[in-house]
């Protein structure tokens, strides 16, 4: 039974060394070398003891029990001190790559030469060794306490294990525990015998083998079940890894045939998987794509890996762009090469770069290009220009620029709406551009204005393009179903004479153009010096007008209205006066129309209606309640949307009653838009203001279109009262005031310059009279010396 026992302990140590150190070959543990080379010592120790164990033929020696004993003891010292020194030193993870040969060797050599050491004090110099057996007393002290001391060992390794066992371990630390706690109970039992057959000593072999057979699970599961199962793992994870790849992946020849598909996605393929599997790409694909593989397969044998080559295959859905990334395959010397390709669809990718590229091309066309009429604009005009200016300058040409403006444009808006406009718009620049020659360019700056640039064309030259501009443009356009006639107004300037750069070429042909309108419309104008002067002058006021208001060179003067029915002066026209430090008195019929054109005009009207009402409150404060003032209107604050709250917050914030005032309407600015005049002055007439339309009669207005505006003043033009004393001046003066009587509105006639007028006037039952004869306008303080005339009783003019 011994025997029996002990060859099985001998097996398994030696399955613990084969097993470890095989394991040792792939991964660097030094606890499983260790462990593997020791047992094997451990092994042939128990082979010694075995051999010379009584009963069994001599080995080398006579047997004796303590000749067994002595193979025993170092056999027992030596596996529980490589279990200690096992656990005590580090446990690491797994590593892959084998331990060095010198190590392994190394280990092994040191183990049989330990070995070799015990067989030779054993077999041949026994004498040498202390007692541990004798016969019939049995176990010596030394022998017990030899045992005790293995046992202690033994207990120290499990203390050790228990506190390794705190948290996790790369080792099967249950089963070695198992191994250490059962040798350790083997040992107990080996103190105990007395003769080599009696229970305790079989009871101590049957827990050997026991512990050896849990220290060989302990060493088979971290070097063989635990390294397997960790492959396993990944090897799941790496099919979720290729699970979650949205690619097709495919294991390949080297001469492009289909050996495996790990990941399938049959939508992004033409044909089903099981049909290319032992296929060679030739056959499956088309030959663009075949051969963007056999590329990739070519760069990634010479290099390893292969990326970017790129393919089209037309699907079921469409036509759908492909990527390769391939790897060439680690394979051993003898096998076939083999590689993993990795083919992307990229055809969202290409789609969005696509998409990307149209975009930025069509951001390119709107930052160079007008929207409406396709056009280059101002931008792409601006470099066209001055490419032009500096070819003009190298080679001594003349560069001829025309503004061309479209007269009237605004009552095609108005009248046709705007979407009649914008068509007009794209038939006048399709027809322009006809009439470019290649070099020439032509833009839209934006409403109706065009600029165009005629390189290489001299003065006679660019009044001959101008001419046939002119002829192109007012042929008929068909809009909106009906033939639209609309003409335009150029103005040229010319390089090098006009000006040597574009600001100065723009704004020169820009004052042309104006000149141009000026003259008729439907004209073509040469820039000249004159022009220069007069728009630097228009400038001037333009700036200085700006802080004219701050700087307090504004102020109102009043001229008086008279009734005619009894001389009294009840009312007054306000009328701007400026005086600029250095331009003096600027006249209104100057600055007006500036402020008008830079829309200065806005703040200025609300300074003149503000100072207005003020100066009136304080009359009529003063006791002068019956006087009315009169303030004019220009076109642009005619027009402001809030005309009405505008008006109704200065008379509520001054306090002034809104019969009291009087806004001035000229004919011209009342008919610029009729429908819109006719509602803006029925919400002042409902506000209580009242309205008067100034220089009447030198409009068009109409009979029924009079009857719907809500005016209450009728004023006769100075132009015709100046003519009164004539047959026919005195008819049209009479046609006004009864017209005005028909309708039951006021008449007041402006610019009475001599007693023959204003009786004539008065003749006719004109109701109110202004003039030079009566007073000029006049500064507040003279106004106010009349009112104190008038007031005291004086009579202020002689009827
Ligand atoms: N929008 C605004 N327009 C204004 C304002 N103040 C003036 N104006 C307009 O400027 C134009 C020129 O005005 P002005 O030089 O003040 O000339 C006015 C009178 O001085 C002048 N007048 C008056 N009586 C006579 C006369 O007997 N003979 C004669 N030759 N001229 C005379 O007429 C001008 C007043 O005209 P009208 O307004 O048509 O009543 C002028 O168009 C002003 O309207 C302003 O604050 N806002």
């Amino acid at each position: 039974m011994h025997e029996v026992l002990e060859g099985m302990a001998i097996v398994i140590a030696a399955l613990v060394f084969a097993v470890g150190w095989n394991a040792c070959r792939m991964n660097i543990q030094r606890n499983v070398l260790l462990l593997a080379c020791g047992f094997l010592g451990v092994a042939l120790l128990d082979a010694g003891h075995t051999l010379s164990y009584q009963g069994m033929p001599d080995f080398v020696t006579p047997n004796s029990v303590a000749k067994g004993i002595w193979f025993w003891l170092p056999a027992r010292f030596l596996a529980a001190f490589l279990l200690l020194a096992a656990v005590l030193i580090p446990w690491r993870a797994l590593q892959p790559g084998a331990m060095p040969k010198a190590q392994r060797w190394g280990s092994l050599a040191l183990v049989l030469a330990g070995v070799a050491l015990v067989y030779v004090l054993v077999i041949f110099f026994p004498d040498t060794l202390p007692l541990v057996y004798v016969p019939p007393a049995g176990l010596t002290h030394f022998k017990i306490a030899a045992e005790y001391g293995v046992v202690a060992l033994h207990l120290l390794t499990l203390g050790v294990l228990l506190w390794r066992m705190r948290g996790p371990t790369a080792f099967d630390a249950p089963a070695l525990f198992a191994a250490v706690g059962i040798m350790a109970l083997g040992e107990v039992f080996f103190t105990r015998y007395v003769s080599a057959s009696d229970q305790f000593n079989l009871l101590g072999h049957v827990y050997k083998v026991l512990g050896y057979l849990y220290l060989y699970r302990a060493i088979f599961q971290g070097t063989i079940e635990a390294p397997y199962r960790a492959l396993a793992q990944s090897e799941q994870k790496l099919q979720t890894v290729l699970d979650a790849i949205p690619d097709l992946l495919f294991e390949l020849t080297r001469d492009g045939r289909y050996l495996r598909a790990p990941r399938q996605r049959e939508e992004l393929l033409a044909v089903p998987v099981s049909e290319i599997l032992g296929r060679k790409v030739d056959d499956v694909l088309p030959p663009p794509a075949a051969a963007a593989v056999h590329a990739a397969l070519d760069e990634a044998h010479a290099r390893g890996r292969s990326e970017g080559h790129q393919f089209t295959l037309q699907l079921a859905d469409g036509e759908h762009w492909f990527e390769l990334s391939v790897a060439r395959v680690q394979t051993d010397d003898w096998e076939e090469p083999r590689f993993v390709l990795l083919s992307r669809d990229i055809t969202a990718r290409v789609q969005a770069l696509e998409e990307r590229r149209r975009n930025e091309e069509r951001i390119r066309h709107l930052a160079n290009f007008d929207v409406l009429t396709g056009l280059p604009n101002r931008k792409m005009f601006a470099s066209r220009l001055i490419q032009a200016l500096a070819l003009s300058q190298r080679s001594h040409a003349h560069l001829a620029l025309l503004h061309v403006d479209l007269d009237r444009f605004k009552t095609v808006n108005d009248s046709l709406g705007t979407d009649a406009g914008d068509a007009l718009l794209i038939d006048i620049a399709r027809r322009l551009q006809a009439q470019m020659r290649p070099e020439d360019t032509v833009a839209r700056y934006g409403g109706d204005e065009f600029f165009v640039a005629l390189p290489l064309t001299n003065a006679q030259e660019a009044a001959q393009r101008a001419e046939a501009l002119l002829a192109e443009l007012r042929k008929s356009s068909q809009i909106a179903g009906q033939a639209l006639v609309v003409t335009s107004s150029i103005g040229i300037a010319m390089y090098p004479e006009d000006g040597q750069d574009m600001q100065t070429l723009m704004q020169r042909a820009e004052a042309a153009m104006d000149k141009a309108k000026a003259l008729g419309r439907d004209h073509y104008c040469f820039f000249s010096p004159e022009m220069q002067t007069a728009s630097a002058h228009v400038l001037r006021i333009e700036n200085a007008l700006r802080t004219a208001i701050a700087q307090g060179q504004l102020s109102l003067h009043f001229q008086p209205q008279w009734r005619l029915q009894d001389g009294r002066l009840v009312g007054a026209e306000a009328l701007l006066r400026w005086t600029h430090p250095e331009l003096g008195r600027v006249s209104p019929a100057e600055f007006i129309p500036v402020a008008e054109a830079s829309g200065q005009i806005i703040a200025i009207g609300q300074w003149v209606l503000d100072t207005a009402l003020a100066q009136l409150r304080r009359w009529r404060d003063a006791g002068h309640a019956e006087l009315t003032l009169a303030v004019n209107l220009s076109l642009m604050q005619f027009r402001q949307p809030d005309l009405l709250a505008v008006v109704q917050q200065a008379l509520a914030r001054i306090g002034v009653p809104a019969q009291a005032l009087e806004l001035e309407l000229t004919e011209s600015i009342a008919m610029q838009e009729p429908e819109k005049a006719i509602a803006t002055v029925q919400q002042l007439a409902a506000a209580g203001v009242q309205l008067s339309l100034d220089d009447f009669g030198t409009g068009y207005s109409s009979f029924s279109y009079l009857q719907r505006l809500q005016v209450h003043c009728l004023k006769i033009d100075h132009s015709f009262v100046s003519h009164i004393e004539a047959p026919r001046g005195l008819a049209v003066v009479r046609a006004i005031i009864d017209v005005a009587a028909g309708l039951g509105l006021q008449t007041i006639a402006e610019g009475v310059e001599t007693p023959a007028q204003l009786a004539a006037l008065r003749t006719l039952g004109c109701d109110m009279a202004q003039g030079y004869l009566l007073a000029r306008p006049l500064p507040q303080a003279e106004f106010e010396a009349l009112l104190a005339r008038q007031a005291s009783g004086q009579a202020l003019i002689d009827l």
